[in-house]
């Protein structure tokens, strides 16, 4: 291809092959990033600097593991006690593509950026809950005013009242597993992957528990009218969810059974949901109302409103998702990674189960009024989720120029103030802060006892973040494990499933491995539940 430039009076003719138009593009991309890499190396940091050659949650970086030359998405746990060595805050500096980050290892400077308080200068950034929004707008996701509307609806769907339906619902749950998977006739059981096993468990919890349905462990029957049935929409929903988000809808209509079934799932669902806000608008308001699930209480709650304040039937649905998605893989993992601790912990798990029998005894089932007795059955679901956080980022960027308060380093009195510009993006790392010696002693020893004695509602259980914004479900999840644990632990002593020739310490070396992908949680774990001879 000829082009013809006038140049000085006369005319030039440059002849542009497409290849020589692409490196010549490439040029010029690479000298603004030139350009804007010096322009920020110039700038001064509060904070020492980590280069990086990508960003590790943006394309490509994202696609690329940690390596000594890049940031990949796990980078926070990889170098969970290298990053934090010298500063408490660091400045994560992507050289050829992306923008600085401040990441910080420290609650105190966490909390003046996540709390949503009312004169904050930081904002949750929509792209930070992309993946939530798929259902409506939700707690999760909002931010502000509409942040502090949708948590006046959905904070008293969360009272002693659900407590008590998610205890049953464990409970009633975990018998019908022992039933249906056979334990009941067995001595020992293998699960190659407990994972598979507290999803489920998960999953049938918060939908009992969240949406009202009546679940059970075996697979749910197929209707006769060729419609899906609810629960199986519900479980493909959850389970294709990122192919959802990631996926352009023209793609979705594509002949592919997968995405014939999400469709076919979604849209199921989405019309369920409608009628079922419906059907419990009109018995909230006739007053006959005996459900106690989350759906029936936030609608209960959101009638209660004045209409300044009520959530519309979109966002009411939004945030029964949320509850689905933000409830059940967050406890699945943490759960997941309790009985992986509890494989390799014999010490631990003895006197866990000597407290369970002494509150609940051999013969009769644990009831809720026993859950605030078992505070060392709730303490080593505790210490796996600051091991394990699986809300490990909480990313906020600032809409105005804002300082923050820094402290000093340990041993040293006071803070510094600290600039920071509109735009700055801070990340609460949660994985940093969990493994951060200024809150925990060994911070890599998994001791559930420095929990114990502390208040249910101590802000020192940081996994689940602090301030107002802190996790809504902590008390359902912890409710729900330590049910679970409490009925599990007492008739089954935990193992580990060993490779040939391994020893159980490199066997609890290896599980010290997480699996990031909307959550964090521990890499799958093979275990054996041995069954318990009570004298
Ligand atoms: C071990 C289990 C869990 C962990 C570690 C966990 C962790 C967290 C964290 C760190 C946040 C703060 C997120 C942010 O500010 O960006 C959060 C928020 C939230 N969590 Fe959880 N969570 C767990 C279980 C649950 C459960 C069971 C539910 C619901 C049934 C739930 C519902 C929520 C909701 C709705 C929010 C948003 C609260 C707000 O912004 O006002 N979580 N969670």
């Amino acid at each position: 291809m000829v082009f013809t430039i006038p140049l000085f009076g006369g005319e030039f003719k440059v002849d542009f092959s497409p290849v020589s138009a692409l490196l010549v593009l490439l040029g010029l991309w690479v000298l603004r990033r030139v350009l804007t890499v010096v322009r920020i190396l110039g700038t001064h940091s509060a904070f020492p600097r980590i280069h990086s050659a990508f960003h590790p949650f943006r394309l490509p970086g994202a696609l690329f593991p940690t390596l000594s030359w890049t940031t990949g998405v796990n980078w926070h746990w990889v170098r969970r006690f290298q990053t934090y060595r010298q500063s408490e805050t660091v400045n994560l500096t992507p050289i050829i593509s992306g923008t600085p980050w401040l990441w910080t290892s420290n609650i105190e400077v966490g909390r003046q950026v996540i709390t949503g308080a009312h004169k904050t200068s930081f904002y949750k950034p929509a792209s930070a809950s992309q993946a939530l929004l798929l259902w409506g707008m939700n707690l999760v996701a909002a931010d502000g005013q509409m942040w502090r509307k949708h948590r006046r609806v959905v904070g008293p769907a969360f009272n002693s009242e659900l407590y008590k339906l998610v205890w049953k619902q464990t409970a009633h749950t975990y018998r019908d597993m022992v039933r249906t998977d056979g334990w009941d006739a067995k001595d020992i059981v293998d699960v190659p992957v407990i994972q598979n096993l507290t999803t489920k468990l998960a999953f049938l919890v918060i939908t009992s528990c969240g949406f009202g349905f009546e679940s059970t462990w075996a697979t749910p029957p197929k209707s006769n009218d060729n419609e899906m049935p609810v629960q199986e929409a519900l479980r493909i929903v959850a389970e294709t969810h990122m192919l959802m988000i990631i996926v352009p809808e023209w793609i979705l209509h594509l002949p592919i059974p997968k995405f014939t079934a999400a469709r076919m799932a979604r849209d199921r669902l989405a019309a369920f949901m409608r009628d079922q806000v419906a059907e419990r608008k009109a018995e909230v308001a006739a007053g006959n109302s005996t459900r106690a699930d989350a759906f029936t209480m936030l609608v209960k709650a959101n009638q209660d409103e004045s209409s300044k304040y009520q959530l519309d039937d979109g966002e009411l649905i939004g945030n029964i998702f949320v509850l689905l998605f933000a409830g059940h893989e967050t406890t699945a993992h943490t759960l997941a990674g309790t009985l992986g601790f509890m494989a390799i912990h014999d010490e631990i798990q003895d006197e866990v189960v000597e407290q369970i029998i002494s509150v609940v005894g051999t013969d009769r089932e644990p009831e809720f009024e026993d859950y605030s007795k078992l505070e060392k059955v709730a303490a080593i679901f505790y210490e796996s989720a600051r091991m394990f956080p699986a809300g490990h980022v909480l990313i906020r960027e600032a809409m105005e120029d804002t300082v923050i308060t820094v402290p000093n380093p340990v041993g040293e009195e006071g803070s510094k103030s600290v600039p920071v510009l509109k735009g700055t993006t801070i990340v609460v790392d949660m994985v940093g802060v969990q493994y951060n010696p200024r809150y925990f002693d060994d911070p890599e020893v998994y001791r559930p006892s420095r929990w114990y004695g502390l208040p249910q509602d101590s802000e020192l259980f940081t996994a689940f973040s602090v301030g107002p914004r802190a996790c809504i479900g902590r008390r359902f999840a912890t409710v729900e494990a330590t049910c679970f644990l409490a009925l599990l632990l007492r008739d089954w002593k935990v193992l580990p499933v060993l490779c040939n020739g391994e020893t159980k310490e490199a066997w609890g070396a290896r599980m010290m491995d997480a699996n990031i992908v909307l959550t964090l949680g521990v890499h799958d774990i093979p275990l054996r539940f041995e069954r318990r001879h009570q004298a």
